[in-house]
């Protein structure tokens, strides 16, 4: 049984996403999830209100994640109407998602080799952890198409996701015992040209506080 913060690749398999044959890890993919025109209003929200994006776990390398951040307004419909579709397919209750968060990356900017979830005894894990617990599922989505660059490596399966408007990726940060997959393990490439603008949606174990 999948705990309440937890979905299921099964499940999202049979909603018409792409699972791909790894083994290692449960990672699957969605064509045109969203329209090119809610992508655009969603580009235009990241570029209203951005911050330095934040690392957890900080190993001095100030250069680890270069990217800006924006916490999207929760009350703007445009906001919840993406967490509808989100908490709709990924069928986890609302209550144990993380606000949404855009990404942005001008050109030269990365999020280097990482794995979402938070280090078990990590010195951040009691800050980010003591109420919702651990991250579960990532739903990422691309809103566009930088001219050059910007792909999203997984390492240890040897698998790059080039953005493309609209198209969602979502993996488990999980193995089927609950504890963490290190083959989760992915690297935000350099954009070398253009822009890239992502959506993340992570879930929790328990209800976000
Ligand atoms: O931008 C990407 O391709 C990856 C983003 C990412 O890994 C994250 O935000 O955790
Ligand atoms: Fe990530």
């Amino acid at each position: 049984m999948d705990g309440p913060g937890e979905s299921n690749a099964k499940q999202l398999a049979a909603k018409g996403m792409q699972r791909l044959p790894f083994d290692k890890l449960e990672l699957l993919q969605k064509r045109g999830f969203l329209d090119e025109a809610f992508c655009a209003e969603l580009i235009t929200m990241i570029d209203a209100k951005r911050r330095p994006s934040t690392l957890a776990d900080f190993d001095g390398d100030m250069y680890f994640r270069t990217s800006e951040t924006c916490d999207l307004p929760l009350d703007d419909p445009r906001t919840q109407r993406l967490d509808a579709l989100l908490n709709e397919l990924s069928g986890i209750d609302p209550a144990h998602g993380e606000p949404l968060q855009g990404q942005r990356y001008a050109v030269g900017q990365e999020f280097k080799a990482h794995c979402d979830y938070f280090n078990p005894g990590g010195q951040d894990w009691d800050k980010y952890c003591s109420v919702a617990g651990q991250r579960t599922w990532t739903f990422m989505i691309y809103l566009n198409e930088p001219e050059a660059g910007g792909a999203t490596r997984f390492k240890v399966v040897k698998k790059s996701f080039q953005p493309e408007t609209g198209k969602l990726v979502c993996w488990n940060n999980r193995r089927p015992d609950q504890t963490v997959n290190p083959n989760t393990i992915h690297h935000g490439m350099k954009v070398r040209k253009g822009t890239k603008y992502v959506i993340t949606k992570w879930y929790r174990e328990k209800p976000w506080g």
